[in-house]
């Protein structure tokens, strides 16, 4: 038996590396277990799947595709003229990477400077809040702790249509390493990574088809919101076909075929390359010993209360191996409000303002209800929107396409839904966010002074068209 801490975190992922630290800022004695290692087998690598192969790399990846496209297309109308562009790729890859090592060597030194010790190694938890670490030569230690957070994260579903191959057919991993541009692109599943994904490769030229099973796109958006940026996409040149369903995908002279079926007939397709991005499991695997009395829904997921607590106590879990979105920022939320619990303090997550974004062009990003639920719930609401197409900012931006949306209780006017598809929609949210939190009223909003000329402007707007006072656009008559 090795050394006792107060917490050990499993996982240095964005829910976990986020709990270690709080956990020793609160003065804990704090350890944290990630098995990542690098290419080389030298190295512990932090961060986790966002830092490394998702969220970050797959936004550096955006970011560079964004601008591609802008110089392609955006340019000439603007006034700038470019001569012989073009993309390399080995070099766009050598920056994301170059972020990526920037971020995870960072979190390593944050680890130092808070104390936390950082163990290299494959956790897993057994009876009485042990913690069994194996090293990469297969060695064990077993450390023993007051509290154990699980928070090993999750990773992309294999189907077995549709089996990773990791050259053509690949998960968003792979999606995120590929050296060329491949001319005929296919992806599986028009959810959050597909279609980031998905948009990335169509900036830089490829032709782009995605196949999504449900006939609706987007279900969990608010539909309106969802319909539009349907139609952006698509105007972008991304063939998004809904009520296609995958039955099939084979590699053949370097080629991936696919079969699919849209209710009216079987299809077949080719394509250089296949992203699979059809959700993502749970990394649950070896990771608890029979006798730990952790229990798990039949999906893999742990089950926890509000407060993240197992059903073991000082056992605790966060990020995506628990209910709730699979997101980074809800991952750290946990953290923080587990290590605090650990501390003695009494947080609680507010699980009703955690916001979403969908990071394509335009992006889309919500936060709160949508029309949609508020209607299966029988709530009464009223909306404001106003399009970006009317906002002086995004005109010189050039990128007018979308809107503001927002959605207020019909009698009490607080703010239950904020819903943007637009330029910097992942940035212009957290104005929901904070709206949802402060439980505020749409005609707070309104009463608000906004800095001109700015997209935010588009949000005062909406809130002002919330009961028919949109300056800048026609305010729908109200019924005398
Ligand atoms: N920006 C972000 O917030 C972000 C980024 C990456 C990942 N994530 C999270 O990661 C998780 C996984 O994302 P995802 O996009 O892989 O999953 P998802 O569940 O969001 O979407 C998967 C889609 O695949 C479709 N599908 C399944 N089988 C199919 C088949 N045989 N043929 C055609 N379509 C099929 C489903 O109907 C679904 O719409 C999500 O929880 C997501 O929120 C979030």
């Amino acid at each position: 038996m090795s050394e006792k801490y107060d917490v050990i975190v499993i996982g240095a992922g964005p829910g976990g590396y986020v709990a270690a630290i709080k956990a020793a800022q609160l003065g804990l004695k704090t350890a944290c277990v990630e098995s990542w290692t690098s290419e080389d087998g030298k190295q512990q690598v932090l961060g986790g799947t966002c830092l490394n192969v998702g969220c970050i790399p797959s936004k550096a990846l955006l970011e560079i595709s964004h601008k591609y496209e802008e110089a392609q297309h955006g340019y000439a109308d603007q006034g700038i003229e470019l001569k012989d562009l073009k993309i390399n790729v080995g070099k766009m890859m050598e920056r994301k990477a170059g972020i990526v090592q920037q971020l995870t060597g960072g979190i390593a030194g944050l680890f130092k400077s808070n104390g936390v010790t950082s163990i290299h190694g494959h956790g897993k938890l057994l009876a009485n809040k042990q913690v069994e670490v194996t090293d990469k030569d297969g060695n064990t230690t077993t450390y023993e702790a007051d509290n154990v957070i699980l928070a090993s994260g999750s990773k992309p579903i294999e189907i077995p249509p549709a089996p990773f191959d990791g050259d053509y057919i690949v998960d968003s991993e792979g999606a995120l390493e590929f050296d060329e541009v491949p001319k005929r692109l296919g992806v599986i599943g028009a959810g959050v990574i597909g279609l980031e994904l998905g948009s990335v490769w169509a900036r830089l030229g490829s032709e782009v088809t995605v196949l999504e099973a449900m006939d609706t796109f987007l279900p969990a958006v608010d539909q309106q919101v969802a319909k539009d940026a349907l139609k952006h996409f698509r105007k972008q040149g991304l063939d998004i076909k809904l009520g296609a369903r995958m039955t099939n995908a084979e590699i053949k002279r370097k080629l991936v075929y696919v079969d699919y079926e849209d209710g009216k007939s079987k299809e077949q397709v080719k394509f250089d390359k296949l992203i699979v991005a059809v959700g993502r499991r749970p990394n649950t695997e070896n990771l608890l010993a029979a006798d730990a009395g952790i229990n798990m829904d039949e999906r893999g997921f742990i089950y926890v209360d509000d407060q993240c607590k197992t059903e073991v106590p000082g056992v605790w879990a966060i990020g995506d191996v628990v209910r709730g979105p699979m997101l980074a920022h809800k991952a750290s939320e946990e953290g923080i409000m587990v290590a605090e619990r650990i501390a003695g303090h009494k947080p609680q997550v507010n699980y009703d303002a955690i916001p979403n974004v969908i990071y394509t062009s335009p992006e889309v990003a919500w936060v709160g209800k949508t029309e949609e639920q508020l209607k299966s719930e029988g709530e009464a609401y009223k909306v404001g929107t106003f399009p970006f197409a009317a906002n002086g900012r995004a005109m010189a931006a050039n990128s007018t396409g979308g809107m503001v949306k927002i959605i207020a209780d019909e009698k009490t006017d607080r703010v239950l839904g904020f819903h943007v598809v637009g330029p910097q929609a992942s940035e212009i949210v957290a104005q929901g966010v904070i709206a949802l939190e402060f439980g505020s009223s749409a005609e707070d909003l309104a009463l608000t002074c906004f800095a001109h000329p700015t997209l935010s402007e588009s949000v005062h707007e909406a809130a002002l068209a919330v009961d028919g006072g949109a300056i800048h656009k026609a305010n729908r008559r109200k019924k005398k």
